[in-house]
């Protein structure tokens, strides 16, 4: 999702790297079109313009100089249709062949008009599907972001009809059938190969349940103005996409000529069990990846030289063990106790024995991330709330299991991830991090931030530990720099899915195991200007 549609329009670096991180909700993108028509602007024209936008894509997909092209367009009775129905008309006088589907008798007052002058053209048009089939692709106009009912009957067994055919479709804005917020298929959803968002990114297609309805998204940038956005969405949105840009400028790079390894950031994972020995060794791996300065793991003592031939440059603390192999008690160097780090991440691989470790580290005043059995003891303890009190920020890293122990009472995360990451939030006063296909990240303030890519290869045993390191190596790292907590978790969970792509490049998406995962980190990098 993240490269910019190959249109481009001249505009500031910022105000792209601005349009590229907004996302918006239904009504406030209908608030923001609300204010473009008040201050002048024709409905029609910006009908056309944006339409007009939508066909030069289309024909960039699918030139005539390769071939000659017979094209579905598919009409719906609001503005979706209209823009649908401007792309007809231009594609036509291009020279593509074009068959117009428009099934419903009522048709808002411009799309209506559009239609009757594209069947003056002589543009084939009625409501017989079966016309269609033998279209090379169809464009999706149904339904945009005003569709808010479940689509039932006719136009919901046409749309399963249009899936099952299985040419390319290019929907318009969004998917006929996804909700433009939860991303939820209201009934029935097109399954399209491209996704022409028009003027920001909707809501609905950064939810995981989207995904596979949305293909290939792109954004069709209609020159909204800063002003127009901003008088909507305020001066910073509560809604962001994690860009590439922002997430590098968080990295603590570039470091300091005269500097030493505590002024880096120095992290204690507490991590590790004889029963999970593997996660502690990956956890400290992601964190060592992260350039942190000093690194500490607190393991079992049984653990502590299979740590060290792993990490000969971490310290590695054997601490006393229940009887199978938990850490029973933390004993930290001479003279330290938890302030002396800059973070603390703790929780892969710990068992749930480990409950007492959880509690004295959510006691203790530094910057805490929580996560795998940490989070699950924290369930079990009910201490939530004493979140609030802490000190420092908390960071919870719950994947969707987690999610439902650690917070029974929140919206379903199901249904509208966003929504329940922010509840979250709110009710602990932690940063919570939702792991997904589209991590969601929310703080108490309910500004949320979302990863726009990722890939399946990271669905496997360890990725998560691998991400908990790194995140507590970025985090030690940027204490000392007053950089907010969210937006290091933020760029954590971009590099760490950046990682999980190149390796899926390079080795498909079943060479991502989370041992390899943690050697792309630094590639990712390096591949990129920093
Ligand atoms: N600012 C912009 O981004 C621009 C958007 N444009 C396009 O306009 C649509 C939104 O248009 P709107 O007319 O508001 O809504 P829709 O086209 O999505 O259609 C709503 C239409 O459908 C009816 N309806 C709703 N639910 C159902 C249902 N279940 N069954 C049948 N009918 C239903 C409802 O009553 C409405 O009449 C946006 O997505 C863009 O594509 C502009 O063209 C340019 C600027
Ligand atoms: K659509």
């Amino acid at each position: 999702m993240q490269n910019p549609s190959p249109i481009q329009i001249k505009h500031s670096p910022n105000r792209q790297e601005y349009i590229a991180k907004v996302v918006v909700t239904a009504v406030q993108m209908r608030d923001i079109e609300e204010r473009i028509f008040a201050t002048g602007m024709p409905v029609a024209a910006l009908m056309e313009k944006v339409a007009g936008l939508i066909a030069l894509r289309v024909q960039q997909l699918f030139p005539l100089s390769s071939n000659s092209y017979r094209v579905g367009i598919l009409v719906g009775p609001g503005h979706n249709g209209g823009d649908a129905l401007v792309v007809a008309r231009e594609l036509h006088f291009r020279g593509y062949e074009v068959w117009i589907y428009s099934p419903f008798s009522q048709l808002k007052e411009l799309t209506a008009q559009h239609l009757e002058y594209a069947q003056s053209l002589g543009i084939s048009c009625d409501g017989n599907i079966e016309q269609l089939r033998n279209c090379d692709f169809l464009i999706d106009g149904l339904f945009g972001f005003g569709l808010e009912r479940q689509l039932t009957d006719a136009i919901a067994s046409t749309i399963n009809q249009f899936n099952e055919w299985q040419q390319p479709i290019i929907s318009i804005d969004i998917p006929s059938g996804l909700h433009t917020d939860t991303g939820e298929v209201l009934g029935t959803a097109i399954r399209a190969t491209y996704t022409l968002c028009l003027g920001l990114w909707k809501l609905g297609l950064l939810q995981d349940h989207a995904l596979e309805y949305v293909g290939k998204a792109e954004l069709i940038d209609f020159d909204i103005t800063l002003a127009d956005i901003e008088s909507v969405l305020g001066n910073t949105p509560r809604i962001r996409r994690i860009t590439r840009k922002t997430a590098l400028s968080t990295l603590p790079l570039p470091r300091p000529a005269v500097t030493h390894k505590y002024k880096e950031g120095h992290l204690l994972l507490i991590c590790g069990s004889r029963r999970y020995a593997g996660g502690a060794i990956l956890t400290a791996l992601g964190a060592r990846a992260s350039g942190v300065g000093m690194l500490s793991v607190a393991v079992p003592e049984s653990l502590k030289y299979l740590l060290v031939s792993h990490l000969p440059e971490a310290l590695i603390i054997g601490c006393p063990e229940t009887e199978t192999g938990a850490i029973l008690e933390l004993t930290l160097p001479e003279n330290t106790d938890l302030s002396a780090f800059s973070a603390i991440a703790c929780g892969p691989g710990l068992t749930r024995e480990a409950t007492p470790i959880v509690q004295q580290v959510i006691e203790s005043d530094r910057t805490l991330v929580l996560d795998a059995d940490g989070l699950n003891i924290l369930a079990q303890l009910e201490t939530i709330p004493t979140l609030q009190k802490r000190q420092a920020t908390t960071v919870l890293t719950p994947h969707t299991g987690e999610f439902h122990r650690l917070f029974p009472t929140v919206s379903d995360a199901k249904h509208d991830r966003i929504t329940a990451v922010r509840e979250a939030a709110a009710e602990s006063g932690a940063v919570v991090l939702l792991k997904g296909a589209r991590t969601a990240i929310a703080n108490s303030q309910g500004i949320v931030w979302i990863n726009p890519e990722s890939t399946p290869a990271l669905a496997r045993g360890g990725s998560g530990d691998v991400l908990t390191g790194l995140l507590g190596g970025l985090l030690a790292q940027a204490t000392k720099k007053q950089i907010p907590v969210e937006d290091i978790v933020a760029t954590a969970a971009w590099w760490h899915s950046q990682a999980g792509i190149l390796a899926a490049q390079e080795r498909t998406e079943l060479g991502v195991d989370a041992s390899t995962l943690t050697q792309y980190l630094m590639p990712v990098l390096s591949t990129h200007e920093t």
